[in-house]
């Protein structure tokens, strides 16, 4: 069975599975329902996203707003990942803080990111990322981050990054704050 981790921001939860290795290669159950219903989470999956990042990029960190927020849950297919979310739940003790985890294919862990969350990943060697998403993508619900926010001190483990423009234009979270009225 796999192993549920509860992380330092509530809500957040990391899954390792089981896997059998043996000669022919590996075998892991990638994802069950009973692993979130036990810690009384349930979603309905409606869609699910893959992408492919040279090492070096990062992508982020993103959220949609209600009522297009989603709750995602994350994994790598091919290569290994610095995964990292930050809290923007208004009223959240843990506001403002974010857990981060490598994500490989040796681990194979997965990491479910509830609503309220902005989600970001730095690519530490050539990677599939590949996600579920509890509501559709609207492009017009869109919201993140900056990366880079000087609040947040996150070491993405990645120097002179790859990244997108949109990416470089977010709002710092202390502009968030304000003109989110404190969170989502
Ligand atoms: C996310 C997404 C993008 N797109 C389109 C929009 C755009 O033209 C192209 C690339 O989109 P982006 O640059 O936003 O892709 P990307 O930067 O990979 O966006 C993703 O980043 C990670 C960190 C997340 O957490 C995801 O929820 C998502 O926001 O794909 C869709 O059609 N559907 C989708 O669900």
């Amino acid at each position: 069975m796999a192993e549920i981790c509860k992380t330092s921001l509530p809500g957040v939860l990391e899954i390792f599975p089981k896997v059998f290795n043996d000669q022919r290669g590996y075998f892991f159950e990638s994802f069950r329902a009973d692993w979130l219903e036990k810690e009384h989470v349930f979603e309905t999956w409606v869609q699910d996203n893959q992408s492919y990042s040279q090492k070096g990029t990062v992508r982020g960190l993103h959220f949609q707003r209600e009522p297009f927020a989603q709750a995602k849950l994350v994994r790598v297919i091919q290569g290994k990942v610095l995964d990292v979310v930050v809290d923007l739940r208004k009223d959240s003790e843990t506001f403002g803080s974010y857990y981060s985890t490598i994500m490989d294919t040796e681990k194979h862990n997965l990491l479910y990111v509830p609503r309220g969350f902005a989600h970001g990943f730095s690519v530490l060697e050539d990677a599939i990322f590949v996600y579920k998403c509890s509501n559709y993508y609207d492009k017009e619900s869109e919201g993140g981050i900056l990366w880079n926010d000087p609040s947040l001190q996150i070491d993405w483990m990645v120097n002179d990054p790859i990244i997108s423009e949109k990416d470089t234009k977010w709002q710092s979270l202390e502009e968030f704050k304000v003109t989110s009225e404190g969170g989502l």
